[in-house]
């Protein structure tokens, strides 16, 4: 797969013109700003995550991260019926808008303590939701060594464990609870077929709102302040316009 957004296959999207092949590219629905289009892409990788996790109704999920990955892997599991999505993050602001995404029925949130080990927080978070032998499903969409350690702690036996994000290449992995728990570990990478056509339709259903997604915009010139207002966590969404937009 080449990915479009940054070298070394092409020089990045940030720029006036790009060509791509027709057969390569989705017509972003009517009901949509082009502004907001920009979120269909993390919203494919959510969908590509949740097909892979096997979401069905009634389960209950732990999603690591609510950056615009997780949030939106809340959301669609959501989407697939799972009756709990505990939404876990380091910024109490980015958990109020899992909750708001989400919808209080299905929407919970979790801030871990910092000086806990794993295990520490792995257990405050089951005891706080009462999960006493584990979530059916795990994600981690935040790469963080921390999150994938505890998230390997809080699953059932049988559970399923998807890596979404993308940190250190090498970290300390508890591989005992893998085999000891007979827990399946898959990875998820971008998207697959029908994942793109997926997120439209949730979006055009007006199943999933983007409203207030797109919480910073920038001129082409002030590109550097955008990626440093991501760096710090600001908002959800920023979009950076092309040159002499
Ligand atoms: N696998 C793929 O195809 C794919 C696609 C897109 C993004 N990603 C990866 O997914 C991850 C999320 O992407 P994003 O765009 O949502 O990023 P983001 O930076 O917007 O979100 C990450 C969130 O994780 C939280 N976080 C960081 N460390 C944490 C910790 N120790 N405990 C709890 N929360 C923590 C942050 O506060 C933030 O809200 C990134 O690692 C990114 O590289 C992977
Ligand atoms: O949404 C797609 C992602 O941005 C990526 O796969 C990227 O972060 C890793 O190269």
């Amino acid at each position: 797969m080449a990915f479009a957004a940054d070298p070394p296959h092409t020089h990045g999207t940030l720029t006036k013109f790009f060509g791509v092949s027709a057969d390569f590219c989705y017509k972003i629905p009517d009901s949509l700003h082009t502004r907001e289009g920009i979120l269909l892409e993390p919203l494919a990788v959510a969908v590509h995550a949740i097909r892979l996790a096997d979401v069905r109704p009634g389960h209950r999920l732990v999603v690591f991260g609510a950056g615009t990955v997780g949030l939106f892997c809340a959301v669609v599991a959501r989407e697939f019926g799972a009756s709990t999505v505990i939404s876990v993050d380091l910024l109490p602001g980015k958990l109020d808008v899992a909750r708001k995404l989400v919808g209080a029925e299905v929407s919970r949130s979790w801030v871990p303590n910092s000086s806990y080990t794993a295990e520490e927080n792995a257990q405050d978070l089951m005891e706080t939701y009462e999960l006493e032998d584990g979530a059916d499903i795990v994600i981690d969409a935040t790469g963080a060594e921390s999150s994938v350690q505890t998230a390997m702690c809080i699953l059932q036996p049988g559970g399923t464990y998807v890596q979404v994000g993308m940190g250190k290449r090498n970290i300390q992995f508890p591989i005992a609870e893998i085999c000891e728990r007979e827990l399946s570990v898959k990875g998820s990478y971008r998207y697959g077929t029908g994942d793109f056509e997926l997120a439209m339709s949730l979006v055009q259903r007006e199943r999933i709102k983007f409203d207030g997604l797109i919480t910073g915009e920038f001129s082409f010139e002030q590109a550097s302040e955008a990626w440093e207002s991501t760096r710090r966590g600001d908002g959800v969404k920023n979009v950076i316009k092309g040159p002499g937009d």
